[in-house]
């Protein structure tokens, strides 16, 4: 369906390019072509990776004035400045992302504005190398093995040439392993990094990406207009890719090159209103963005999905990953952990060994996440030694220790809204499987063992509670940890979906998982866990058997009076 509408799309416009369009309309429609190259960038680095980079319009400028001076000022030609015009961008975006990507949403937004606001300013006042205010003109036309492309219907075809080319790359960058992980950041950035994903490397990577379509588009656009100033550089160029990429639809390929036509022929078709256009203009806009609040693309799709309905999913055959390899558990020494004047753990030491069930129970408040966190690596710790696999890991980022091992679930199940549950569950092997379908397999093979593999064709969205917990554990086990670390994976289960997790634990612990289970439920944990520590106000208050928590003195004062009881 998809095809379709993309061929049809792409015939109306060589239609109306070789038989309809004015000189003028050819020129807006190169224009368009520009912007929709730009907003290729966007969508990955904005609308997948959830990153809100206003740099977008700055390497939009560099790449223009990497072309502008060296084709005006040196002669240099096309087959120079073009990669040029993209690797100068990129060479900027590396630094820059550093520097800023661990910045949060709206600190990072700021930051990557003032790039642009930079290099304008430097574009106005370094009059000898850019032509200052007026810039710089006579940039020469693109040469293609010795034919000066003319602007009109070649220059057309060689920009939307390009932009189907680009399409083409980031529809593969955007549905392989690169677009899924960048999804799954943006829609749970914390979760990310727990399932392996490093967020740093991936946020820079998109920024990156993002840096190479902005400097080709900035490139294309002084072709088109032979001239480079620093209008290039100014925020209307961001606000039309930022807007392109919000009404064609967020993270589309097809909606950045919709946005874009749209974009750029609205003024023309509303010219006619004279003064009024802009008013009609911007009500169209925002119109499109209440109605359509994922995009015009999302909109079509979700029409065309009504009408014809949706293809069944192709399912992979299920196949079962590797189990990770390590022959010691985990090991914890004197872990502490204060927030503010808050000591939420304090010296607390334990040991996972492979194969054991070890019970993690306390009143609320006393600390039971923070430790899961703390081993997860969502937090560091103050003090203490952590060992994994035989390997000190103390302080580890989440990612690493991911990829030492071990696997959490969280208390709430997050499981990202519009996702398909093969997806949710393939993205916990995106950072160790060579391809999205290899992890799609492996995905699989989790769904069947944790018996809900009817599920796999199904979307997340509306997933009763106890279905959304067994996806959430496939997505742990998935990985075939070798430490586990289950925060209340019970809590809101019947009596019989609580057997069978039950027994589904026994059996993984039986494989030689070492699993860990924070929980209130004294029913299900007790005849399941070998040993249980309890904590009170961060302090291991019982570290002993479980058969003999619910006669401990201390256990029982530690819950009276607490919002926690030991039931
Ligand atoms: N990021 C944080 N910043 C400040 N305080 C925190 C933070 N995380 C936890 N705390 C505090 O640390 C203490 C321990 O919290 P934690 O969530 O680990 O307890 P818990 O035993 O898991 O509780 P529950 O059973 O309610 O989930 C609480 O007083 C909590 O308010």
């Amino acid at each position: 369906m998809e095809n379709v509408a993309l061929f049809a799309g792409a015939l109306a416009l060589l239609v109306y390019a070789l038989a309809f369009a004015s000189p003028y309309g050819l020129r807006v429609l190169t224009v368009a072509g520009v912007y929709a190259l730009a907003a290729f960038g966007f969508q990955i680095v904005f609308g997948l990776g959830g990153a809100l980079s206003l740099a977008q319009g700055a390497f939009f400028g560099v790449g223009a004035y990497v072309t502008g001076i060296l084709g005006s000022r040196h002669g240099l030609g096309f087959e120079a400045t073009f990669p040029l015009s993209m690797l100068v961008p990129l060479l900027l975006a590396l630094p820059v992302g550093l520097a800023v990507l661990r910045l949060e949403s709206h600190y990072f937004a700021l930051a990557t504005l003032g790039i642009a606001q930079v290099l304008h300013l430097l574009a106005v006042n370094l009059p000898e190398l850019t032509g200052g205010s007026n810039g710089l003109a006579g940039v020469p036309a693109v040469v293609l093995f010795g034919w000066a492309v003319p602007r009109g219907l070649p220059m057309a075809g060689l920009v939307w040439g390009l932009v189907a080319l680009g399409g083409l790359v980031g529809w593969r960058l955007t549905h392989g392993k690169l677009g899924r992980s960048l999804t799954m950041l943006r829609d749970d950035p914390l979760a990310a990094g727990t399932l392996g994903l490093d967020v740093g490397r991936l946020r820079l990577t998109a920024f990156g990406i993002s840096a190479l379509f902005a400097g080709a588009a900035g490139a294309l656009a002084v072709h088109t207009q032979r001239v480079v100033s620093p209008e290039v550089l100014e925020f209307p160029v961001m606000v039309s890719i930022l807007t392109i990429a919000i009404v064609g639809g967020r993270g589309r390929m097809a909606g950045a090159v919709l946005g874009a036509v749209l974009l750029l022929h609205l003024p023309e078709w509303f010219r006619f209103l004279e003064r009024g256009y802009l008013v009609v203009y911007g009500a169209a806009l925002l119109l499109t963005v209440l109605l359509a609040p994922d995009g015009l693309t999302g909109l079509l799709g979700r029409a065309a999905g009504r009408l014809f309905g949706r293809p069944a999913r192709a399912l992979p055959e299920a196949r079962e990953p590797p189990p990770s390899v390590s022959e010691d558990g985990l090991t914890v020494e004197g872990l502490a952990k204060s927030f503010g004047g808050l000591q939420a753990v304090d010296g607390v030491s334990l040991e996972l060994r492979p194969g054991s069930i070890t019970g993690l129970i306390g009143p609320n408040g006393s600390g039971k996440t923070t430790v899961i966190n703390l081993l997860s690596g969502l937090e560091r710790p103050d003090a203490g030694r952590v060992r994994l696999g035989g390997r000190d890991v103390t302080g580890a980022r989440a990612d690493r220790l991911a990829h030492a091992g071990l696997a959490r679930s969280f208390q709430a199940a997050i499981l990202p809204e519009g996702t398909g549950v093969l997806e949710a569950v393939a993205a916990a092997r995106l950072a160790v499987d060579p391809d999205a379908a290899t992890a799609e397999a492996h995905a699989r093979w989790a769904l069947d063992r944790l018996g809900v593999g009817d599920l796999a064709g199904q979307s997340c969205d509306g997933l009763p509670a106890a279905l959304r917990r067994r996806v959430e554990l496939a997505r742990a086990v998935v990985r075939r940890p070798a430490v586990l670390l289950l925060d209340e994976p019970a809590a809101g289960l019947t009596d019989g979906e609580k057997a069978e997790l039950a027994a589904l634990l026994r059996e993984l612990a039986g494989e030689g998982m070492a699993v860990l289970l924070v929980e209130h439920d004294m029913g299900f944990l007790l005849p399941l866990a070998g040993r249980v520590l309890c904590l009170d106000r961060g302090r291991v208050i019982y570290d002993g058997p479980a058969d003999g928590v619910r006669r401990d003195a201390t256990v029982a004062a530690a819950y009276l009076g607490r919002a926690g009881d030991l039931q």
